[in-house]
């Protein structure tokens, strides 16, 4: 997983005209982190969330289930569902790569359906700029008279504090 994330994240700098190490090089380290979740049937699953509506903080996010749906994708103001494929990796944008990006990719904002039936597993694999102290800044490149910074320099560290003290929801941080 860590080579496939650092892998994507080339590719992403190319796709934004950069070269391939550029956003890597920006982050100075990738931190790889993994988070499991487990969601237990639920007999009124239309009462609840499994997971409430959120973007990811990371930089960019690699997630795997057990192919029972669930997740679920904001599009345009409407919910779109994630088909599970079987062994496919779903590759979202976590918000510092927005921000990086200079809002060229948009960290999408998703949630997690409950179901009465099944058992649904999902692993998060989280690549994110190193804890102590980096700025996260739009890459200067991408930064010019027609395309003026769209976010203010944050330093991750601050970022999490932010995020964890308003348990954010939504995209209430980096908006
Ligand atoms: O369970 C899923 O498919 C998504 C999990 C998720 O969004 C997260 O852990 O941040
Ligand atoms: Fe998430």
């Amino acid at each position: 997983m860590h080579d496939l994330g650092r892998k994507l994240l080339r590719y992403v700098s190319r796709g934004l005209g950069l070269e391939s190490n550029r956003i890597e090089q920006s982050l100075e380290e990738l931190h790889h982190s993994m988070l499991m979740n487990r969601y237990l049937p639920c007999p009124q699953p239309e009462l609840v969330l499994a997971l409430r509506s959120h973007t990811d903080l990371d930089v960019i996010p690699l997630l795997v289930n057990n192919g029972v749906p669930g997740l679920q994708v904001l599009k345009d103001g409407a919910w779109i569902t994630v088909h599970s494929l079987p062994g496919a990796i779903v590759v979202t944008m976590g918000d510092q790569l927005e921000v990086m990006s200079n809002g060229k990719y948009k960290s999408p904002e998703h949630r997690t359906l409950a179901n009465s039936d099944s058992t649904r597993y999902s692993i998060a694999s989280f690549f994110e700029p190193p804890p102590a102290g980096l700025l996260i800044a739009p890459v200067p490149e991408l930064v010019n008279a027609q395309d003026e910074s769209h976010f203010q320099a944050v330093c991750y560290r601050d970022y999490l504090a932010i995020f964890f003290a308003k348990q954010a929801s939504g995209k209430s941080v980096i908006t």
